[in-house]
């Protein structure tokens, strides 16, 4: 081929890109455009600004409801939800079964949705609804099971029957990280078992859970069940709704802070709660491990949503025998990462929430280096509209490091050295959380018996992934308290009766 040709081809292909990219602003401006932004339809005039994260840009003014709109909308749920509790199992699962099939119907839009307003690259935000749709599948088929028991009296004399009831309304409040699987962790258990919700998404990505509250009712929900509040006043909300006895249950994802605070709040009714905060995740590699399998779980368990995620490793903790292969192989993947718009083909690493966390993960990379850190590669916020950090490792981090005792919650991996497995577990579990933790070791009984003393509430073992709808989410120490997913997911909202029925002759 001549020059001439080799520039034609160029050329074509750079055409080729802008048509494709082009098309896809098209499609995904259209999933915004697609979304109410007011479903309690109460006339609210007032408005907030959501951004995508990727450009800087506006891309929706959802209702910016007030205390008096939540306190609407809690009633009509309270109303709905004790019609919803008369209803069937087999009705309740038909109608989630139904919502599972419209959410695959319309993937396409929510995946969009998902990646304009909170910035993950499209193929990770089809990952989510495939994630959050199994959620409502699952729990379709658990409204099903039996909820009770039966046992005897060990004296005689008595057969105790246990039920569960539904245990009223709800209250789900949800991060901006998974928009859309966090939302129905707890939305489809709360329908499963006959509840109705008062549902608050973050403020910076509230319109993936307009889209699935639209979803329930075109499968049958009735529509005042599920009332999706969007606000930017989240502790007015909070104080107001958990004053307010007919809350029965919170079920909260976010901050281990915001966590506290509504575990004060729920004191004054004895309101149920379920917390899922936050995470500081231990990722321990020991020598016998398979080298490959433990670099592809580390970055799986940084990089899954460019590091958002709670169950991201915060620490990855090497000994020292296998330390500087795996430090290689390790920087080698993570400098494949493709940082840039999340709509963009080939694109693997979004961008950030927002400006606050591009200058955390400046700070800390700074901080850790000024302290004698190892910087491998990355460290840098590229110039540009949006907000990106490039995927970053550091190495030999000194425990004194900011980032060895903060959630960095992004694309920064902070790796140190251990020489025992009594140090390893030590250091692993200095930390008031205890979330996820990691372990890689071809020794199956080593692992399992470190996975036994390290303080958390889910170990992966020789995988960066411990998310799946039929485990038990959820941490211990200041990660949290109560579980989602889950047949334990599904107890979260049911309260425990038992009728103690007397026996003659018995
Ligand atoms: N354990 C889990 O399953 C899990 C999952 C995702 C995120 N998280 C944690 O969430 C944090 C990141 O998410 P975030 O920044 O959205 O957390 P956040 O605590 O700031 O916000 C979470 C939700 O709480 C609301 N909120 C904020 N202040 C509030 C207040 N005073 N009263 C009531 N509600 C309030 C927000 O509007 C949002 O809806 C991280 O710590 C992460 O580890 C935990
Ligand atoms: O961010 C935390 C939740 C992510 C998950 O469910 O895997």
């Amino acid at each position: 081929m001549s020059a001439r040709d080799d520039q034609q081809l160029i050329e074509r292909s750079a055409a080729v890109a802008r048509d494709v990219a082009q098309q896809e602003r098209e499609r995904s401006d259209a999933a915004i455009a697609s979304v109410v932004l007011d479903r309690l339809e109460l006339g609210t005039t007032d408005t907030f600004e959501v951004h995508d994260p990727a450009t800087g840009r506006v891309i929706a003014t959802p209702a910016d409801h007030s205390i008096d709109d939540a306190l609407v909308a809690l009633a009509r749920a309270d109303a709905a939800g004790r019609a919803w509790a008369r209803t069937t199992a087999r009705q309740r699962s038909d109608v989630l079964h139904r919502a599972y099939g419209l959410i695959i119907e319309q993937k396409d839009r929510l995946a969009r949705v998902i990646t304009r307003e909170m910035g993950k690259p499209l193929a990770e935000a089809y990952g989510e609804v495939q994630y959050a749709a199994d959620y409502v599948r699952w729990y379709a088929e658990e409204a099903l099971r039996p909820a009770g028991n039966y046992r005897e009296n060990p004296a005689g004399g008595s057969t105790i029957l246990t039920t569960r009831a539904p245990i009223g309304t709800t209250l789900l409040i949800t991060p901006w990280n998974f928009p859309m699987a966090m939302a129905t962790r707890k939305i489809a258990p709360a329908i499963a078992v006959g509840c109705g919700a008062v549902v608050k998404p973050a403020a910076l990505t509230p319109l993936t859970t307009l889209v699935v509250a639209e979803i329930f009712v075109e499968a049958g929900v009735p529509a005042e069940l599920v009332q999706v509040v969007t606000t930017t006043d989240a502790s007015g909300f909070s104080k107001a709704l958990m004053a307010d006895a007919r809350v029965r249950k919170v079920s909260f994802t976010g901050s281990t802070g915001v966590g506290s605070v509504l575990l004060g709040q729920a004191a004054k009714h004895v309101i149920k709660s379920s917390m899922e905060l936050g995470g500081n995740a231990p990722l321990l590699v020991f020598d016998d491990a398979d080298l490959e399998r433990a670099v592809e779980g580390a970055v799986v368990a940084k990089l899954r949503n460019g590091g958002q995620s709670c169950v991201a490793a915060n620490r990855i903790l090497v000994q020292s025998g296998i330390a500087d292969a795996f430090v290689e192989g390790f920087t080698e993947r993570m400098r494949q990462a493709v940082l840039g718009n999340g709509l963009a083909e080939g694109v693997t690493l979004g961008p950030v929430i927002d400006d606050r966390a591009v200058s955390s993960f400046s700070r800390l990379v700074d901080d850790a280096v000024a302290k004698g850190a190892d910087l491998r590669t990355g460290g840098a916020a590229p110039e540009g509209d949006g907000h990106f950090f490039e995927a970053t490792v550091l190495d030999r981090v000194p425990d004194d490091a900011e980032i060895a005792n903060t959630e960095i919650f992004g694309p920064v991996a902070a790796i140190a050295r251990f020489e025992s497995e009594h140090e390893a577990i030590e250091r692993a579990n200095s930390t008031p959380f205890g979330l996820a933790s990691y372990v890689f070791s071809q020794d199956i009984d080593r692992a399992l018996n470190i996975a036994d003393q390290l303080d958390a509430g889910m170990v992966g073992i020789n995988q960066g992934i411990v998310s799946n709808v039929a485990a038990p989410f959820g941490g211990v120490k200041a990660s949290g308290l109560g579980r989602e997913g889950s047949g334990e997911g599904l107890e979260e909202y049911q309260e425990i009766r038992f009728y103690n029925l007397g026996r003659r002759g018995a």
